[in-house]
């Protein structure tokens, strides 16, 4: 089996509904196992937002699913990172995530395994790209080999319509006030991601 983990932090459930999206795509690759697990939310944080509507249904939404560990990480063939924009990079629980598996780097464990991001954002130009591209710099530390949403299979990206999509990651766009729900062409192209990084990982694994 070639296996495939969805990794995904998301306040607002934008993040956490695209995972399920490339989920679904990778899971069309025969011979593919999937895991999806969220990145550990602070107590800071969750302290703070209990008085937001959006933000706790969304984190009930998720609650049932396994926290992301460096066992995770070490388990995949592919790993698809999931990131809600944070002032144009991604957010500090994971960055909290990926600092702490420093072991990890030092062993060499992700080295040759695959991987990519998908990525929310408030608003069309708040950071879509910086983040994929900024999170690409760790990623490459960790020795993971990057895939990338090409034009060729995604032509949603030729459009001006405030939707995501990028050469460098699926996304979304979740509105100034979060109020938007990933379209279907994001959801599109979500699941292609999926699929293609589960076949690349497949190959690779031989
Ligand atoms: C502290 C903070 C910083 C943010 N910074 C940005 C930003 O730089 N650009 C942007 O477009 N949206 C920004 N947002 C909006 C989030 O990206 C948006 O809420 C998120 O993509 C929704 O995904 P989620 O529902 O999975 O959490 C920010 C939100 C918070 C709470």
């Amino acid at each position: 089996m070639t296996k495939i983990l969805i990794p995904f932090y998301s306040a607002y459930g934008h993040i956490h509904k695209m995972a399920k999206a490339v989920a679904e795509g990778a899971q069309d690759v025969e011979g593919v196992e999937v895991k999806i697990v969220r990145v550990a939310e602070f107590d800071e944080v969750k302290n703070a937002m209990s008085g937001q509507d959006a933000y706790v249904q969304a984190q009930d939404n998720q609650e049932d699913l396994p926290v992301a560990t460096h066992d995770d990480l070490k388990w995949a063939d592919g790993i698809i990172w999931g990131i809600p924009t944070r002032y144009g990079s991604m957010p500090a629980q994971m960055k909290q995530f990926i600092d702490s598996a420093g072991g990890l780097w030092m062993n060499g464990d992700l080295e040759g395994k695959v991987t990519s991001t998908f990525i929310s954002s408030g608003s069309i130009h708040g950071g879509q790209e910086t983040t994929a591209i900024t999170t690409i710099v760790p990623l490459l530390h960790f020795g993971l080999i990057y895939v990338g949403l090409p034009y060729g299979e995604n032509p949603e990206q030729l459009t001006t319509d405030g939707i995501g999509g990028s050469p460098y990651a699926a996304s979304t766009v979740a509105g100034p006030d979060g109020s938007n729900q990933p379209d279907e062409r994001d959801l599109t192209m979500a699941k292609r991601l999926g699929k293609r990084v589960a076949s690349v990982s497949k190959s690779l694994r031989g």
